[in-house]
């Protein structure tokens, strides 16, 4: 018998971690594109789920954004059918008119998509192929955009999407052992083209930034950057925590009724107490006024360090500024040692 390649064992080895212990029954979804990452995910999850008695479905999105996509969807879809993952489905989504860029259209209609099949197959989990060299490039992209420790984190191993656990169990795996695993088991991936395409951030880091640090410092950087992205994940994590003891949950959302408990530096008839967020730590207090601010209906995407900032300075810049205007006619205001909010028509 032929010794099984290091690079499907890595693999195969990061799969099983993920997925042991796993609670629920149903199938895990692989999300596949048909790149080299996710393939050999899927390998890897066909070959380990069943040895730990969990059956293994895969789904693929076809964006309809380049001609023959919906072949590329329909040949990871067969596939996946003759190596025996059930559901293999592809989904095909509408991009257009969504919000925001190109890229990030594409992604929200692939999660809704990936989060909506996963659902209907009462799946485990949803799994993601999402390599170290994706976390150093999404670390390097967050410095370069001046992130604070949550950005550095870069993408958790294990998050909630829409109600369904989506796991990145390739996280700690090179994308080189992706290529070399899918080599070794003579499955040839698709190349995405948008992966190349110089008009993408992302796709520079991976052909020219990354490559230029590893020369210049040497092969651990990619490997220190996941690192980096791990013990921010560690330091937000803690930070969060104050934060929350600090602005306890209230009954309803925008509601300024604290449940039973502390009311950290909630005003008792609404709003925030000035003294009380200048006694905190700056990381602390800004995670507060951020968290509150979505709380009163700023959407996330739009609320940026700008508005946070500006909130801020009304408790330790105070100079009889006028309102901050948050996303979605927001206003906050302080007056008599309180920061209150008021909506569009208050
Ligand atoms: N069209 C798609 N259908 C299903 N899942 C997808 C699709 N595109 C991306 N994914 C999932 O999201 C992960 C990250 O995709 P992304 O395109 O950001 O990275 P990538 O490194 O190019 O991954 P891959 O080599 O698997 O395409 C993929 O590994 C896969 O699990």
């Amino acid at each position: 018998m032929p010794a099984l390649a290091p690079a499907v064992a890595a693999v195969r080895l990061a799969v099983r971690r993920a997925l042991t212990g796993l609670p629920g029954a149903g199938p895990v979804l692989v999300a596949c594109s048909g790149g080299a990452d996710s393939l050999a995910l899927a390998a890897a999850a066909a070959f380990v789920a069943p040895r730990l008695g969990r059956p293994v479905g895969l789904v693929t999105v076809d964006h309809a954004l380049q001609a023959g996509s919906d072949r590329r969807a329909a040949d990871v879809a067969a596939w996946a059918a003759g190596a025996g993952f059930a559901p293999a489905e592809a989904v095909r989504v509408d991009v257009a008119g969504r919000p925001g860029g190109p890229e990030a259209a594409a992604r929200e209609a692939r999660y809704q998509a990936l989060a909506e099949a996963a659902r209907r197959h009462g799946a485990a989990a949803l799994l993601t192929g999402h390599t170290r060299d994706d976390q150093a490039e999404t670390v390097l992209l967050a410095l370069a955009r001046g992130a604070g420790p949550r950005g550095l984190a870069g993408m958790p191993p294990r998050r909630d999407l829409a109600g369904v656990p989506l796991l990145r169990p390739l996280l700690d795996v090179g994308r080189e052992q992706t290529r070399k695993a899918c080599a070794a088991l003579g499955l040839t991936p698709w190349e995405d083209p948008h992966n190349a395409d110089p008009s993408y951030a992302r796709a520079r880091v991976r052909a020219d930034a990354l490559p230029a640090l590893v020369r210049a410092l040497g092969p651990g950087v990619v490997d220190n950057l996941a690192r980096t992205a791990r013990l921010a994940a560690a330091d937000a994590a803690a930070l969060d925590e104050l934060a929350a003891a600090a602005l306890p949950a209230t009954s309803s959302a925008g509601s300024s009724s604290a449940v039973d408990g502390p009311a950290g530096v909630r005003a008792p008839g609404g709003g925030l107490v000035v003294a009380a967020l200048a006694g905190l730590a700056p990381a602390v207090r800004t995670r507060v006024l951020h968290a509150w601010a979505r709380e009163l209906g700023a959407s996330p995407a739009a609320l940026s360090h700008r508005h946070v900032e500006a909130l801020d300075a009304l408790v330790t810049a105070w100079h009889g500024q006028g309102d901050v205007h948050l996303p979605g006619g927001l206003r906050v205001a302080r007056r008599a040692g309180r920061l209150t909010a008021a909506g569009p028509a208050g």
